[in-house]
């Protein structure tokens, strides 16, 4: 039976209220960076925490399948922590509308409605093991959820169950084990094949590919593997060679599977593939079933071509009882066993739990699967640049005239460093996120900002400015030009016909050096009226009365002009939000020709 959300939130620990109140909270904006002064590493902050309604509340969890205690321990520590299992679809798209992060293992299927019952309340799912094709990753990164894995805890165990199918398929073990326990005794039904010295032909050179490589060597087999991705010394190191798709299947007496399943892997074992092996072959998949094509398997079982199977996984997960493959008397199964041992249930808890809480804590976690990384070191280099991008691009987007869609924005980066030393994703995601949160309700993080910029047709290209001198400071400055649109402020067009801004960094604070051709100065903090005049003396004055009677608090200002007694423009840095009579008052400044006032 579906539970509703409000009888949800009255399960949890915390009042439904302040539940209902902090979900609001929790699409607060989603992308700054902070500095815990406790601890060396900057934080990248993902997920917003405390609530604004001055209500501090823990986030909530949710546990969808069983995990090890060790890592509830952990979560219990920093979040609400909600175990349901054997959830529904549609329960677990109710109950998700209330929780901050989803931990599930492979049963769990996390689709896209799942995102959407969030309504971006959602921001972290931790995929407590390796594979991650139970969740819908488009889907995820599309509402700026964050999917982080435990891709190491488990990889001995799988390792471990390849090779006890191996030997227990090649031994008969599981069909004579129900033999005798029948009450049969039949010696010579059950003659196996030896492991010494047979070709074992291993599918995916990954982790739990080479650790089974290893094992097999240990046992005496020649072991070869397939792996377009995989390193050749790696495999070398442990003594197995790389070779073509179709020499390792051709060549096999034994094949095992250890890659992801993806459209390039899906039913890679088919009747054309079992049609180039050698007759007799035996296949053992601990990856994931979709890799085979079941049906294709069952006739090659039939035709002999393929001598026996041993699966711990399958195309639908618990496969249906009178399945042809399940009741095949040459094939073993065992129900997804792979990472289901005591320790490694142990590891991927900790390795999730610690992954989750991180990524709710705002750290950038090391297993993020889509999201760019970004080492710690470079980004507390990187932290006032982040500023600095995040508010030009709020400033340009509001040059932007009304009616003029963004459409081409180029973003300039000065620096003297190489251009491959200089990580520019994280300041193109945090302009992006400041050119559409100001003009659109939709929350823009490192996981989505690309995302967001292509749905909204939005085209950002990057390019370096090469400077000499030192490479001290990873930039010198950055400039957001948006092209073919009109502007409320005409003076921050440039001469090559451009909305542009550029800004630096001085003494860690971001600061706005170029508004169209006019330098300025102002720093980037509270709000910045940007005034265009005749320049001529007393103009400070005028302007600095105005708002000064007003009680608006004037942090900075700066003049900017093309030539003496010309043109200039001035900007001024505001704590507050001055009235409509007070920019009123200033327009009607006789020697200003125009002005805007501008929210960082
Ligand atoms: N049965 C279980 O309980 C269990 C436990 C752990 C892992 N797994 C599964 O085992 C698989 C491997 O896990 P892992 O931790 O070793 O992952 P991994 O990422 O370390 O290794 C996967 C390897 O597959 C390779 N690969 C990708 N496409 C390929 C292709 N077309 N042909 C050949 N190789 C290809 C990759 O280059 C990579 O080296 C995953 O599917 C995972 O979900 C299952
Ligand atoms: O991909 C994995 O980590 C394994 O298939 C284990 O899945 P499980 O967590 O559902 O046992």
């Amino acid at each position: 039976m579906a539970t509703s959300a409000a009888s949800y939130a009255a399960s949890l620990r915390q009042p439904s209220l302040k539940l209902s109140l902090s979900s609001k909270q929790s699409l607060s904006p989603l992308f700054s960076v902070s500095f815990n002064r406790k601890r060396a590493p900057p934080r990248l902050v993902i997920i917003a925490s405390a609530a604004a309604d001055g209500i501090s509340s823990k986030p909530t969890v949710l546990i969808a399948e069983k995990l090890g205690q060790a890592g509830l321990d952990l979560l219990q520590e920093f979040a609400n922590v909600d175990c349901a299992y054997n959830l529904s679809p549609e329960e677990l798209c109710t109950k998700i509308s209330l929780c901050d992060a989803l931990i599930v293992r492979s049963g769990t299927k996390v689709n896209r409605d799942v995102f959407e019952s969030s309504a971006g309340r959602l921001k972290v799912v931790g995929r407590a093991g390796v594979g991650i094709d139970n969740v819908d990753l488009a889907a995820a990164t599309e509402f700026g959820c964050l999917v982080v894995n435990a891709p190491t805890a488990n990889t001995v165990a799988a390792a471990e169950h390849g090779i006890a199918l191996l030997a227990a398929m090649a031994r008969n073990v599981a069909q004579a084990d129900a033999s005798v326990k029948a009450g049969k005794w039949q010696r010579n039904k059950y003659v196996g094949v030896s492991l010494v010295g047979k070709t074992l032909a291993v599918l995916g050179f990954g982790k739990v590919g080479s650790e089974v490589a290893r094992r097999a060597k240990g046992l005496g087999m020649h072991v070869i593997a397939h792996d377009p991705y995989a390193p050749a010394d790696r495999a070398r190191a442990i003594g197995v060679d790389l070779v073509s798709f179709d020499e390792a299947i051709a060549t096999a007496d034994f094949i095992s599977l250890h890659m992801p399943l993806t459209p390039a892997t899906s039913k890679v074992l088919n009747d054309e593939t079992f049609g180039k092996m050698k007759k007799g072959v035996r296949i053992i998949n601990v990856a994931r079933g979709g890799v085979i094509d079941e049906e294709a398997l069952v006739r090659a079982l039939d035709s002999g071509r393929v001598a026996q199977a041993a699966l711990d996984v399958f195309t639908v997960e618990p496969p249906p009882a009178d399945s042809k493959l399940v009741q095949h008397e040459r094939v073993t199964v065992t129900p997804h066993l792979g990472a289901s041992t005591m320790e490694a249930q142990e590891g991927v808890a900790i390795e999730i739990a610690e992954a989750v809480v991180g990524a709710l804590k705002g750290e950038l976690a090391a297993t993020a699967v889509n999201a760019p990384m970004v080492p710690a070191e470079v980004l507390t280099e990187l932290k006032p640049f982040v500023e600095l991008a995040e508010k030009l691009g709020r400033l340009a987007v509001q040059l932007v005239a009304g009616g003029s869609g963004v459409k081409t924005v180029k973003v300039s980066y000065a620096s003297s460093r190489a251009p491959d030393d200089l990580d520019t994703r994280l300041l193109r995601a945090m302009i992006t996120k400041g050119l559409i949160e100001p003009i659109s309700d939709v929350f823009v993080n490192l996981v989505n900002a690309d995302y967001t910029a292509k749905q909204r047709g939005l085209r950002l290209t990057e390019e370096r400015i090469l400077l000499d001198g030192s490479p001290e400071s990873p930039l010198e400055f950055i400039q957001v030009q948006i092209a073919n649109v009109e502007s409320k402020f005409a003076s921050a067009i440039s001469e090559s016909g451009e909305i542009k801004v550029e800004g630096r960094v001085k003494d860690g604070v971001p600061h706005l050096t170029k508004v169209g051709s006019f330098e300025v100065d102002v720093s980037l903090e509270g709000s910045i009226i940007l005034c265009r005049q005749v320049d001529q003396p007393g103009m400070i004055g005028k302007v600095g009365n105005i708002l000064g009677s007003e009680n608006v608090n004037v942090s900075f200002m700066s003049v900017g002009r093309v030539a003496p007694r010309k043109h200039a423009v001035m900007a001024i840095g505001v704590d507050e939000q001055p009235r409509k009579e007070t920019l009123k008052k200033i327009g009607d400044v006789p020697a200003i020709e125009e002005f805007v006032f501008l929210k960082l």
